[in-house]
């Protein structure tokens, strides 16, 4: 579904009009020890983010308080085309960070690198001040950062245990050393397969636990990539469009598991096109248009920013048309249709018009 900028809240700066640059600057209240404040009180994560997050000027590559992801220079051209140029991004740690933008923007192309599963041109990125360049995706997976699919990647004809196993950070196989101890891998596989079957009865996936992934609905896949991604007990997770294809009933149960990860003191990062669900589970957006970064804020700042809007309404391909632009597109098509019957035959015989 495309996103929908149209304003729905309200600016603190009061200008609907502000764009990317002109964000707000900390309003004179603004408390740099209000973040330390929560912790200490022991505040729910959501509100800890939130209160790391709220004075936040609405700045493209503003620092955060507590980065968990650090992103810089980072491109990546196919052929021609800048997918991705991002020049510094961060992410705060334990929110949840909604990743936006027009179809083509880069989002995907982002998570790609940011994983290990493409390499960029140029550019660093950490985690927890670990640089991952040059990591493949499966050691990104072992440092805690893990990733989903716009497409789901269950694996059709692995039942959906086997795949949960496919998850877990230790393998037997994965050690040779711990492979030459029965007993150390036996004792591992029990282990893995117990935390599977916890984990498949909080995405309420444990009855279907022999069946093949590849009978599942859409809806149940994505919850199995996200159980599935929990087994490497990562502390970053992302998630490509977690709720494309799902239907509305179990769209709220999708978005419960993702706030339950930021209860569990994870950080997420998301991809997703409905800007209802942006609303209701972001502490902080970040909009892509181009490759670049244009815009971020909470969510309330992004429908109100100029530049974000401008990307979307560049981008809407099926945004209702104009009557100039009908008349056009009816005028191109009786010229394609006379150009057709020119060459040869009656109209009725090509055309049966
Ligand atoms: N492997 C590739 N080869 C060539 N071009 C690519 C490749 N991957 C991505 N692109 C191009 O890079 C640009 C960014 O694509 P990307 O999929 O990252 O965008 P996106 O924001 O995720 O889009 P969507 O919301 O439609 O998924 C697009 O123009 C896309 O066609």
């Amino acid at each position: 579904m495309p996103a929908d900028p149209t304003p729905h809240g309200s600016s603190p700066a009061g200008d609907p009009a502000a764009g990317a640059t002109r964000a707000p600057a900390p309003g004179p209240d603004a408390d740099a020890d209000a973040p330390a404040r929560a912790w200490a009180r022991g505040d729910a994560p959501a509100r800890l983010a939130q209160t790391a997050l709220a004075d936040l000027p609405w700045q493209v590559g503003v620092p955060k308080p507590d980065p968990v992801v650090v992103v810089d220079g980072v491109t990546r051209t196919f052929g021609g085309l800048t997918a991705v140029s991002v020049d510094h991004l961060e992410i705060q740690r334990g929110g949840i960070t909604g990743l936006i933008g027009p179809n083509g923007a880069g989002k995907t192309t982002l998570f790609n690198l940011l994983t290990g599963f493409d390499q960029p041109n140029t550019g660093t990125w950490s985690f927890d001040g670990r640089p991952l360049g040059k990591l493949a995706p499966h050691q990104v997976a072992r440092l805690g950062v893990v990733r989903t699919f716009q497409l789901t990647k269950a694996l059709s004809r692995l039942t959906v245990l086997q795949n949960m196993l496919l998850g877990a950070k230790d393998q037997s196989g994965e050690s040779f050393f711990k492979a030459l101890l029965p007993t150390t891998w036996r004792g591992q596989e029990k282990a893995n397969t117990e935390k599977a079957l916890d984990l498949l009865r909080r995405f309420k996936l444990d009855a279907k636990k022999d069946d093949f992934a590849g009978t599942l609905s859409g809806g149940q896949r994505k919850l199995l990539e996200m159980a599935r991604a929990l087994m490497s007990d990562p502390k970053v997770v992302m998630l490509d469009e977690p709720m494309a294809g799902v239907n509305p009933a179990l769209t709220q149960s999708l978005l419960g598991h993702v706030k339950d990860l930021r209860e569990e003191g994870m950080s997420v990062i998301f991809v997703e096109h409905d800007m209802d669900v942006v609303r209701d589970i972001s502490d902080w957006v970040v909009v892509m248009a181009a490759g670049r970064v244009i815009a971020e804020g909470p969510p309330e700042s992004i429908s109100q920013n100029k530049d974000v809007v401008d990307a979307y309404l560049g981008a809407h391909h099926d945004a209702p048309l104009t009557s100039e632009e009908e008349d056009r597109v009816l005028a191109e098509s009786r010229a394609a249709i006379i150009a057709e019957r020119a060459p040869a035959g009656t109209p009725s015989e090509r055309t049966g018009l």
